[in-house]
C-alpha cells in the first residue's frame, strides 16, 4: 500500500505528557472529520482544526509507494539531526493518521529501532504494536478508542463534559486549551476547570508560544 504523506518534520513534541521531546513528526494527509478546505470548515465534524493536512507539498511530503520507503525517510530525517545517541522517537499525525498507518509501517519503524507514537481523534481502531497512544476526543464524532496513554481533550467543546472521559483506561487525562480567537478566555477556563477537577492537567501547545514547527 502507498501513503500520502503531507510533511515530515523534526522538532520537540509540545503537547501532552512527552512535551520537549525531540521527534519525528509524519504528518500524514487527509482527515475523516474535515476535508482540510475553509469552505468546509463551518459544516465539518471538527471544526477547530489547526492544521494544514492537505495535499503532500509539505517538506518531506509525498506519496510513499510502500512501508520499507517512508520509514527509510522517517529514519534518515531523525539521524540528521539526533544522530544514533537515542532510538528514533516518531509521532504520527495528521491529518488522522490512522486512516493510513497500517501493521506494515509500524512494522517497519519497530524494525528500525523506532518508538511510535500516534495523535488521533479516536474514531478509528488503533493497530497493535504502537508505544503511545494519544486520543483527543472530538464532540460529535463517536469515540471507539477507550484505552490508550493520553487522552487530550481539547477544551472546550459545546456540550462536552471533560468528566465523562474519566472513566476510560488512559494513564494521562489532559485539557489543551482551543487555540483560535478566543484562546486567551479558553486558557483560563483550563486552568479554572483543572483547579476544581483535579485528575486532569493542563497541556499547552507549546511549540507555539516557541514559534518552532
Ligand atoms: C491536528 S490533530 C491531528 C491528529 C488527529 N486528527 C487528532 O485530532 O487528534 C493534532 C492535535 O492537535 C489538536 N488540535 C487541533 N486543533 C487544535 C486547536 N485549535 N487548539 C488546540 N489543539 C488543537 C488535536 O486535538 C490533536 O490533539
Ligand atoms: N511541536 C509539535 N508538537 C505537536 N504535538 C502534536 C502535534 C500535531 O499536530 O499532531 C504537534 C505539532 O504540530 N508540533
Ligand atoms: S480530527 Fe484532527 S486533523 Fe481532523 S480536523 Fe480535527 S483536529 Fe484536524
Ligand atoms: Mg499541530
Amino acid at each position: 500500500m502507498s501513503y500520502f504523506v503531507k510533511e515530515i518534520f523534526y522538532t520537540l513534541q509540545g503537547e501532552g505528557a512527552q512535551a520537549g521531546r525531540p521527534a519525528v513528526f509524519c504528518r500524514f494527509s487527509g482527515c475523516n472529520l474535515w476535508s482540510g478546505r475553509e469552505v468546509d470548515r463551518s459544516a465539518a465534524l471538527c471544526r477547530f482544526c489547526d492544521t494544514d493536512f492537505r495535499g503532500t507539498d509539505g517538506e518531506g511530503g509525498g506519496r510513499y509507494p510502500d512501508a520499507e520507503a517512508l520509514a527509510d525517510r522517517i529514519r534518515a530525517t531523525w539521524l540528521q539531526r539526533a544522530g544514533t545517541a537515542v532510538a528514533p522517537y516518531v509521532v504520527c499525525t495528521g491529518g488522522e493518521p490512522l486512516l493510513q498507518l497500517d501493521a506494515a509501517l509500524i512494522a517497519a519503524l519497530l524494525a528500525r529501532g523506532c518508538e511510535v507514537a500516534v495523535e488521533t481523534n479516536g474514531t478509528c481502531e488503533v493497530p497493535p504494536g504502537i508505544d503511545w497512544v494519544c486520543v483527543s476526543p472530538k464532540a460529535g464524532a463517536k469515540l471507539v478508542v477507550t484505552s490508550g496513554d493520553e487522552l487530550k481533550l481539547i477544551y472546550p467543546q459545546p456540550g462536552v463534559d471533560p468528566d465523562a472521559f474519566l472513566s476510560l483506561d488512559f494513564r494521562h487525562f489532559f485539557l489543551q486549551p482551543m487555540d483560535g480567537p478566543d484562546l486567551a478566555a479558553n486558557s483560563a477556563r483550563a486552568v479554572d476547570f483543572c483547579k476544581g477537577h483535579p485528575q486532569w492537567r493542563l497541556s499547552l501547545q507549546f511549540h507555539k508560544l516557541l514559534g518552532i514547527p
